[in-house]
């Protein structure tokens, strides 16, 4: 296939940036990150601090009021903003400049939700990333689709994935369906799996990190916050979704040996990222 680039780490080199010594908070990038539901604030919890330890400057969290205090525990380091309604978003509402946004984990399908996206779409013009239920929400309205900003990052598994594009009958078929569905929304698709593909248009990554530790509750919501906070951080759509990946993968490559497969869990990948990121150095 034409534009077939194995994700190593020469690849993973070749887009990686130093932090600039006499950069400050507020050139790190500002980030939002939109979701939650009641019982699923978790995800929100995860993404935000895996956005904080990508290197983001700032991270907001925009989540219903049942996450207000959730959020402000579990990670100290994020600031709240929350919706007017208890247990899920209704609307995003919220006056900051920010460097990306990151949507959907843990945010429910129903009618508000919807609503809220739908209105969100039609204003917003932030680099984004959007993952699970933002994805479900995107697969009953395709026509939405075309609202969003140009090389938004969409980071589907594979069962997201088919709702999306629809099922195929062989592992080429799916990547060639995912390339046309790149190329007419404009959209860079980070397909997730064992192994995961990263699609832009007709170019594929097809990434070498990564184990079965992975298959763990949270660990796309993860993903989600490292490939955001890697957005803010001015790194082009691609170039963020292919370190993310890369990164993402290599923490659990590097706890295997720790600490086995079985007690790895997504928390787990956020402790490990900095030793991720020195593999880069
Ligand atoms: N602590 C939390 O708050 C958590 C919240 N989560 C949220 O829970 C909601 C539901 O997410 P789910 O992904 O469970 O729901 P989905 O219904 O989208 O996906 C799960 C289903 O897809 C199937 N599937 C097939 N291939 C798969 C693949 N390669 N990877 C994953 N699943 C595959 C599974 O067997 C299962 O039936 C999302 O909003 C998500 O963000 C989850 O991220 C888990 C943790
Ligand atoms: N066996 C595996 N090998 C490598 N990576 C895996 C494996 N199982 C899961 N993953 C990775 O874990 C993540 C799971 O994402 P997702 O299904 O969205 O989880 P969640 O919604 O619970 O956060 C993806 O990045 C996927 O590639
Ligand atoms: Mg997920």
């Amino acid at each position: 296939m034409e534009n077939y680039i194995l994700l190593d780490k020469t690849v993973a080199l070749q887009r990686i940036k130093p932090i600039p010594e006499n950069t400050h908070k507020g050139t790190q990038g500002h980030v939002m990150i939109v979701g939650g539901s009641y019982g699923k604030i978790g995800s929100v919890c995860l993404s935000a601090k895996a956005c904080l330890k990508a290197g983001a400057g700032l991270v907001t969290a925009y989540v219903p009021k049942c996450g207000y205090e959730i959020v402000q525990t579990v990670v100290p380091e994020v600031m709240v903003l929350t919706d007017d309604y208890t247990d899920h978003i209704t609307s995003v509402n919220h006056k900051l400049t920010l460097n990306a946004i990151g949507i959907g984990m843990g945010m429910g399908q129903n009618a508000d939700v919807q609503q809220a996206m739908f209105h969100f779409l039609k204003m917003n013009t932030v680099p984004m990333v959007i993952d699970a239920d933002g994805l479900n929400i995107l697969s009953e309205n395709k026509e939405w689709l075309e609202m969003l900003p140009k090389q938004t990052v969409l980071t589907p598994h594979l069962k997201e994935l088919e709702r999306l594009i629809g099922a195929w009958n062989s592992h080429s078929e799916m990547l060639e369906k995912v390339q046309s569905f790149s190329v007419a929304f404009n959209v860079v698709v980070i397909a997730k799996g064992a192994p995961t593909f990263i699609v832009y248009k007709t170019s594929v990554f097809e990434n070498t990190t990564g184990n079965q530790a992975l298959a763990t509750a949270g660990s796309g919501d993860v993903l989600t916050g490292i490939v955001t906070g890697l957005l803010a951080q001015q790194y082009n759509p691609l170039d963020a979704a292919v370190l993310g990946v890369y990164l993402h993968g290599m923490t659990a490559d590097i706890a295997a040996p720790e600490i086995g497969y079985h007690a790895f869990i997504a928390s787990d990948i956020i402790n490990y990222l900095g030793k991720a990121f020195l593999t880069l150095e």
